[in-house]
């Protein structure tokens, strides 16, 4: 893969967080690591490896110690908390375990928020209906996503995350807080956008099933890369055996 085709391009990241006076904790001790466009990538390490604290640095709303993070050409460790803002809501969609909707809005009002937000709703429809369709949640519109499943609202979550037309979508257990047959759901729509969308996906987490959706797959440990796994052309059964394989030997299973 040529260096041109690379989404994410993140070098010799450092990150450390002080515990007190004395004691720091040193989580990511320079990773590296690039994602392709249209590449759907799981990060996964045992427990307190620092997953979130990469999806931190890669969204922004944390700062590097060291390293650079390259988001389609644009350096991000640099910037300012104003113009980082402005670059995450242009530039990146996020979906987290918990959902994070307002339940004080309906289904359709929660997914056109950031155009609401950004005072773009002109021309929208299409696209929010093509999302809509895609995530087979056009009979949810008028809801109120109190009354609606877990795998109903983090696919409210997915379409919100998409709605801006974002480079990238970081997903922090996207499935966490979902049953197996939710889980199962919720991976094939995330596939289901991948392709539909060309949108490349970067998701963290602990669930071996839902990585194995994924095209990649990056085993941190000691605040390095451990491994990169690629699927190829191998099943999605066969690829989580090789997931399941690799995690024994890195405790994080
Ligand atoms: N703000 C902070 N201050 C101090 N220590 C922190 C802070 N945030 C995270 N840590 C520590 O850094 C380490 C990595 O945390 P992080 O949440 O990134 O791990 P993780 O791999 O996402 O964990 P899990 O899988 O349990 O969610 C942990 O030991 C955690 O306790």
């Amino acid at each position: 893969m040529e260096e041109h085709e690379k989404l994410l391009k993140i070098k010799n990241l450092k990150k450390k967080y002080q515990i007190n006076k004395e004691e720091s904790l040193q989580v990511l001790k320079g990773l590296s690591f690039s994602i392709a466009h249209g590449e759907m990538a799981a990060v996964m390490g045992a427990s307190g490896c620092g997953k979130t604290t990469l999806i931190n640095l890669i969204c922004g709303v944390d700062k590097a110690d060291e390293g650079s993070i390259m988001i389609d050409h644009t350096e991000i460790t640099g910037m300012k908390k104003s113009q980082m803002a402005i670059f995450r809501r242009n530039n990146i969609g996020m979906v987290f375990q918990d959902f994070n909707l307002l339940e004080s809005l309906n289904v359709k009002d929660n997914i056109l928020l950031p155009l609401i937000l950004e005072n773009n709703t002109e021309n929208s429809e299409e696209r929010f209906e093509k999302i809509m369709n895609v995530l087979s949640i056009s009979d949810l519109a008028d809801k109120s996503v109190t009354d609606i499943s877990g795998g109903q609202k983090q696919r409210v979550a997915i379409a919100r995350a998409l709605i801006n037309t974002p480079r990238i979508i970081l997903a922090d257990e996207p499935t966490g807080n979902l049953d197996a047959r939710s889980t199962k759901d919720v991976m094939e729509y995330l596939v289901h956008i991948n392709e539909q969308f060309k949108i490349t996906l970067v998701m963290v987490t602990h669930d071996s099933y839902a990585a194995s959706y994924c095209n990649k797959v990056i085993l941190l440990k000691d605040g390095i890369i451990f491994s990169e796994l690629q699927k190829g052309k191998k099943s999605r059964e066969v690829f989580l055996e090789e997931i399941y394989d690799f995690l024994k030997q890195i405790g994080g299973e």
